[in-house]
């Protein structure tokens, strides 16, 4: 079976042309071992170009590097672009609509060499994201969540996926390894959680440091980083149109207040193609 790596900002993905079957040629463990460092080719994730469905180009499904599999992926549908115009040759479109499990969402390949999406609206409602931090219909923001004995104020913004953001004074000085952990798998979370720390530089420039849920830490993440801006928005703290610094280079995020949803600009770069010679499970 053939592959293609790309990476979005350092966050890698294996992508697989299963263009002509609706199933993902390989399992959620499959993925997992290929995923693996050291005895597999080495990703944060691996996506699927599936047909598409209910009026749309293609589908997108994605297994993490745990073999769990999320909603949505912003860096990756980033990739997935670049992959399907690769795939699609000299003729290519530049817009896709993309079926997710978060809903249709919209990558559009720039004569720059980027991809700008169109990345939705931002669920914010309690039952949205999922959290039990406040009833159902309310939304999460600065609200106190006691971790590691230390009283962290979370901010909660599904966009798709869930992700838990808490502003801090120096993103540098988390201790993600021990810290991402203990907030992904927190009983408040019952579908777990991706954690952003983010720290403002300025309100139009923000430094973020992510844990992922079922990835672990990554170099960039597309949905934490739109996610971060609409927290950053809600608490005062960070403008509509800003810019993500993330450990892999910087994302160009805007909620926009016309028509509320989120608008992601980065690279996407094709890494190397391959064969699998053999796959266990
Ligand atoms: N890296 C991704 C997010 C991938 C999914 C995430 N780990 C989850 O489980 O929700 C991105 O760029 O958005």
């Amino acid at each position: 079976m053939e592959f293609t790596k790309y990476h979005g900002l350092g966050n890698d993905f294996i992508l697989i042309d299963n263009r002509d079957d609706p199933e993902p040629r390989i399992t959620s463990d499959q993925a997992l071992q290929l995923c693996d460092r050291n005895f597999g080719i080495g990703a944060d994730g691996v996506i699927f170009a599936l047909p598409g469905q209910e009026g749309t180009d293609y589908t997108m499904r994605i297994f993490n590097s745990d073999g769990s599999e999320p909603e949505m992926c912003g860096n990756g549908i980033r990739c997935l672009g670049k992959f399907l115009a690769d795939l699609e040759g000299d003729n290519h479109k530049t817009h896709y609509r993309i079926h997710t499990l978060a809903g249709v969402i919209i990558p559009e390949l720039k004569g720059d060499g980027k991809v700008r999406v169109d990345m939705g609206m931002p669920q914010l409602s309690a039952a949205q994201i999922p959290t039990v931090l406040a009833e159902a219909d309310q939304k999460v923001i600065n609200t106190p969540i006691e971790i590691a004995d230390k009283l962290w104020e979370v901010t909660c913004v599904s966009m798709g996926n869930p992700h838990c953001i808490t502003f801090v004074d120096d993103a540098d000085a988390i201790p993600l390894e021990t810290i991402g952990p203990l907030f992904e798998h927190h009983s408040v979370f019952p579908q777990r959680t991706n954690t952003e720390f983010i720290q403002v530089v300025r309100p139009d420039y923000i430094k973020m440091r992510v844990w992922e849920r079922g990835a672990g830490a990554t170099l960039a993440c597309g949905t934490g980083a739109c996610a971060s801006v609409v927290a950053g928005v809600l608490t005062n703290k960070s403008d509509r149109i800003c810019t993500v610094e993330l450990p892999g280079g910087c994302l160009d995020i805007e909620w926009s207040e016309t028509d509320q949803r989120v608008y992601m600009t980065g690279p996407a770069e094709q890494v190397f193609t391959g064969k699998l010679s053999q796959i266990s499970g």
